[in-house]
C-alpha cells in the first residue's frame, strides 16, 4: 500500500472523489489532515505522499513534484487571507495560521518585499482569530475563511496581493512523494486526480451549498488545479524569496 496524506479542506474534494472512484483506490491507504499535517507526515516518512504545502518542499531531504495538478490560483484564490482590524501599513501584530506553512511564509514574503512593513509574528496566539486589539491582524486558510469576508474591517487575498506584485499566478499545495515511486504508479495518480477534477458538476449535486460562499465558482474558478509552466516560475520565485527571510 502507498501511504498518502491530502489535505482535509473543501477544495481537495475533487481529489478525494478521483482517488476514491478510480481502480487506484485499491492500492493506497488515505488519510486526510490539515496541510502542516500533510507536511509534517510526509517530512517524517510516516507517508510516501503528500498534497503538501509547497513552503514545506524547503524541508524536505528528497522530493518528487509527482503531478501536473495541485492546489493553486491564478489571482484571487478567496480561501486565503490576512484579516485585520486596521490597514495593513499599520499591522503590529500578525498571528499565524497554524495549520499552514504555505500562506504563513506567503504573508512573510509579502509583509517583507511588498507592503515592506514588519510586524511581530504570533505562533501559537491564545487568541488566535479573536483579537479585537486594533493593530492585530492574522492569517487565515481554508474553510474556516469561507463567510468570513464581510466580518473584518481591512481583509486581504494572498493569491491577489501576490499577483499584483509579481504578476505571477500562485502555487499553495502540490502533490509530492518522498521517494521515487514507479511511473505506472504515478500515471495511474494522475488519472485519479484528472478523473475527480472532470467529475466536478456531478460532486455539487451531492454537496450542501452555502448561503454566505460560492463553493462552485470556488472550485470551477477559484482553485487553478493546473500546475502550469507559470505556476512552476512562481513556486520557483516564491521559493526564493522564502530562503531570503531565513
Ligand atoms: C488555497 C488554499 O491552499 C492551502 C494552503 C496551504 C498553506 O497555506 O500551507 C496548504 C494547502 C492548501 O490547501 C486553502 O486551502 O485555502
Amino acid at each position: 500500500m502507498i501511504k498518502i496524506s491530502a489535505v482535509s479542506y473543501t477544495n481537495t474534494i475533487p481529489f478525494i472523489y478521483g482517488l476514491q472512484h478510480h481502480p487506484i483506490k485499491k492500492e493506497i491507504d488515505l488519510s486526510l489532515d490539515v496541510p502542516s499535517l500533510c507536511a509534517e507526515k510526509l517530512i517524517e516518512n510516516k507517508v510516501d505522499i503528500g498534497l503538501i504545502p509547497v513552503a514545506a518542499i524547503l524541508d524536505l531531504p528528497e522530493h518528487h513534484i509527482i503531478s501536473d495538478y495541485c492546489i493553486g490560483a491564478n489571482g484571487a484564490v478567496n480561501s486565503v487571507f490576512i484579516f485585520s482590524n486596521c490597514p495593513i501599513e499599520d499591522v503590529q501584530y500578525l498571528q499565524l495560521d497554524p495549520q499552514s506553512r504555505s500562506s504563513n511564509n506567503l504573508a512573510l514574503v509579502l509583509l517583507k518585499n511588498y507592503w515592506k512593513v514588519k510586524p511581530e509574528l504570533v505562533s501559537k496566539a491564545k487568541e488566535y482569530g479573536r483579537s479585537s486589539h486594533p493593530k492585530t491582524a492574522f492569517v487565515q486558510i481554508g474553510d474556516r475563511t469561507f463567510g468570513k469576508i464581510n466580518q473584518h474591517s481591512f481583509v486581504y487575498d494572498l493569491a491577489a496581493e501576490w499577483k499584483s506584485f509579481t504578476g505571477l499566478e500562485f502555487v499553495f499545495a502540490a502533490w509530492v512523494s518522498n521517494k521515487k515511486l514507479e511511473d505506472s504508479f504515478i500515471d495511474k495518480l494522475n488519472a485519479a486526480l484528472k478523473l475527480g477534477l472532470d467529475s466536478r458538476l456531478k460532486i455539487f449535486e451531492n454537496m450542501e451549498m452555502r448561503k454566505d460562499f460560492d463553493l462552485v465558482d470556488y472550485l470551477m474558478h477559484k482553485i487553478d488545479y493546473r500546475l502550469t509552466d507559470n505556476k512552476k516560475e512562481a513556486l520557483a520565485l516564491f521559493h526564493k524569496y522564502m530562503r531570503e527571510l531565513a
